[in-house]
């Protein structure tokens, strides 16, 4: 557990970085710090590792004060990862994330050893050991930033900003990849972004942070959307927290689920237009894994991919009630596919449906049990 005990940053030409901050980072999980520009996350976030002092109060690790430790020996127990990775320009792929258990006493070939292992676990192919960073596309980099800080297997890892440098797309995997991999590591993380989605999507609990480093509100995601403190973490979380709310609402069991005409792709139009009085047709493969929809009275010869509407997001039966009604939402013909654990179609609800359901479990008083999407 990382402790903050009455935590005050005053920086010499005055400035109120950091005030009065006391919360538990709990072992084994991983706490956001998020808030506006200049409100005081990284300067929290180096207070840990101390490459900044506090001006009062004290950080614990494990209940141990990190005032008074040896700075070196203190920051080898503690993962740091930084937005653009900062890895050496000079050294290869693998001599960056070696460098750690390097410092830790291993001999070369054990750190090679440890170093290759962590690259393969991040999701780095063996043929990119060789390369210099600046071969690399900035996930990549980043991927090796983490294998870096993972590299002296430290209890504790800091992480500021690690995904903000790559594009949307990117970024997303990259976070997917890296809540798998806690999942199995089971650091105790503190990590800084600027956000709120990336916070309420990887965080086990979040502390909203206000301009001159105050505690706004400390909760886990679905509590900030559900009850946010006060007008400002209101504001911070977003206007449509109400809808980004059901990602932590599972499926109900109560949704009725009607079965959905299908024909496999390849169909002839006879079939097709056999199949549904519908404006709008599903279409599977032979595995019977949605592919998308047809317009049977427009079809002239036998389905075909270019013949697919690809809009609609299909949802998983045992997901949460957020994809089950965006894919309702997001279907041409307005209803939400359903599928199993293997992909294959379950049935269909329409956004009515999910929303009558949605009525159903506040009148029940049920509110959890999903998983953040
Ligand atoms: N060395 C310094 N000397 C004086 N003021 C500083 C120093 N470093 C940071 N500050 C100020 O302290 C406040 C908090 O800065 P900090 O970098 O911790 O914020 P942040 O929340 O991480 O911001 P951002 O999201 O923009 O990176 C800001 O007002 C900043 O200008």
């Amino acid at each position: 557990m990382i402790t903050f005990e009455h935590v005050s940053k005053v920086y010499p030409d005055g400035t109120h970085a950091v005030h009065d901050l006391t919360f538990d980072a709990p072992t084994g999980k991983l706490t956001v710090l998020v808030g506006p520009s200049g409100c005081g996350k990284t300067t929290s976030l180096r207070m840990v590792n101390r490459l900044i002092r506090p001006t009062s109060g004290d950080i614990l690790l494990d209940g141990e004060s990190t005032n008074g430790m040896d700075e070196a020996l203190l920051r080898r127990r503690i993962g740091y990862v930084i937005q653009h990775a900062g890895l050496f320009p000079h050294r290869t792929v693998l001599d960056n994330v070696a460098a750690t258990p390097r410092l830790s006493g291993a001999s070369k070939r054990q750190a090679r050893l440890i170093a290759g292992e962590l690259l393969e676990r991040v999701g780095l192919p063996a043929t990119f050991a060789s390369r210099y960073p600046w071969q690399l596309s900035g996930g990549q980099q980043q991927r090796v930033g983490v294998a870096r800080a993972l590299a002296s297997d430290p209890d504790f890892m800091l992480m500021d900003e690690p995904f903000s440098a790559v594009d949307p797309v990117v970024r997303s995997q990259l976070q997917d990849e890296f809540l798998r991999l806690q999942r199995e590591i089971g650091k105790t993380i503190i990590m800084v972004t600027h956000d709120i989605d990336e916070a309420l999507k990887l965080g086990d609990q979040v502390a909203v942070l206000r301009t001159g480093g105050k505690l706004a509100q400390l909760a886990t995601p679905e509590e900030l959307l559900t009850a946010p403190a006060d007008a400002f973490v209101a504001d911070f979380v977003g206007r449509d927290r109400g809808y980004r709310s059901l990602g932590f609402v599972a499926a109900a069991p109560g949704l009725v689920v009607r079965s959905e005409p299908s024909v496999p792709i390849g169909s002839s139009v006879e079939d097709a237009r056999a199949a549904t009085d519908d404006d709008w047709l599903l279409v599977v493969d032979e595995r019977a894994h949605p592919l998308g929809w047809v317009e049977p009275r427009t079809l002239r010869a036998p389905i075909s991919f270019s013949d697919l509407n690809l809009s609609g997001t299909v949802a998983h039966r045992t997901g949460t009630m957020r994809h089950v009604l965006d894919a309702s939402l997001s279907a041409p013909s307005r209803r939400g596919v359903l599928v199993d654990e293997d992909g294959a179609l379950v049935g269909s609800v329409t956004a009515a449906e999910v929303v009558g359901s949605l009525a159903e479990i506040h009148a029940a008083g049920v509110t959890t049990g999903g998983t953040a999407s």
